[in-house]
């Protein structure tokens, strides 16, 4: 990958070495929150596959119920109904293997420690031994680019600086799955696209699972391998969108790309399909209908096929 804007591409090259990813299995999940007053059912039926290694994002409307899904995959909440499964286990807690990243790095990172304690921590938890804990803090440090801040406090960083500190607090867990939900919605357009491209970085490093949750369509199509694009609430996949622009990515010329543009004007139109309440292809009316899907035939797996 070519990403001049960041300076973690070399340095991630050398950094914790290939973890490999875990298969995660999404089988008719539905979630409804109850409590006080009306119950809301925020997924109805939500099924899918990723494949070890792989890098999906997930797209749809404001209140599809991203965080939802993200938040019942890391375990934090149970499902209402149906099945999520890491590898071979059913997921019934935080898994271990499992690193999530925020939007919120003001309050993900603790400002009364370093740079490297924040990283260091979940090691600490995790039992790993007091020098593999400095050499995993000191390489994904290196890899997001923050090596000469190791001693800062996270307040003498900025908002970039501080998700980076995010990512590498992840990375040095040395996840199978890596979780993130819009992690980068809160930083400035340039800072952006090198987080974007650190991401790529680590994740083909690492060989890990990815979830990467987003508004922003361009981002979704820039990093994912596939796009899920969720109808609006209760929640479906739309459609499950293959994104065939190769493991290479650059931030000028994949966007320059015309199947980059293609992409965008598809899973758009999908979106906003999904905001008028569209909730199958079949219903849908979509100008640039989507080649193939991400399972390499026609139309969504199951599904109908686009007109
Ligand atoms: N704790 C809760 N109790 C009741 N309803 C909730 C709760 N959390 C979320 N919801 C509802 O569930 C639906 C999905 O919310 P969720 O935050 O998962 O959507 P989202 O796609 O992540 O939204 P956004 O894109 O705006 O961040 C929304 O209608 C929301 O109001």
């Amino acid at each position: 990958m070519s990403s001049p804007a960041s300076p973690a591409s070399t340095a991630a090259d050398h950094a914790v070495g290939h973890t490999g990813g875990a298969r995660l299995s999404v089988r008719n999940l539905r979630k409804v929150y109850t409590g006080r007053g009306e119950p809301v059912e925020a997924i109805a039926d939500l099924t899918f596959e990723i494949r070890p290694g792989e890098l999906v994002c997930v797209v749809g409307p404001s209140g599809a119920g991203k965080t939802t899904l993200l938040r019942c995959l890391a375990g934090l909440m149970p499902a209402t109904e149906g099945e999520l499964v890491l590898g071979e286990s059913a997921i019934t807690g935080p898994p271990e293997g499992m690193a999530v990243v925020l939007q919120e790095y003001g309050r993900s990172l603790f400002p009364w420690m370093t740079v490297a304690q924040n990283v260091e921590l979940p090691l600490k938890e995790k039992g790993v031994t007091k020098s593999r804990r400095a050499e995993l803090v000191f390489e994904t440090l290196a890899a997001v680019g923050l090596g000469d801040v190791a001693g800062s406090y996270p307040w003498q960083l900025s908002g970039g600086m501080q998700q980076r500190v995010a990512i590498a607090r992840a990375a040095a867990y040395e996840p199978q799955v890596l979780l993130m939900d819009e992690p980068f919605a809160a930083v400035d357009a340039q800072t952006r696209f090198e987080l974007e491209d650190l991401v790529r970085t680590l994740w083909k490093r690492l060989g890990i699972t990815v979830v990467f949750v987003t508004h922003d369509i361009d981002e979704a199509i820039y990093l994912g391998e596939r796009v899920l694009v969720l109808s609006a609430r209760p929640t479906v996949v739309l459609e499950d969108v293959a994104v065939g622009l190769g493991p290479e990515r650059d931030q000028l010329e994949t966007r320059g790309d015309a199947e980059f543009a293609r992409l965008r004007t598809h899973v758009y139109e999908l979106v906003q399909q999904a905001k008028k309440g569209v909730r199958s292809l079949a219903d849908a009316h979509l100008t640039h209908p989507a080649a193939v899907d991400a399972a390499g035939s026609p139309g969504t797996p199951g599904g109908p096929e686009v007109p």
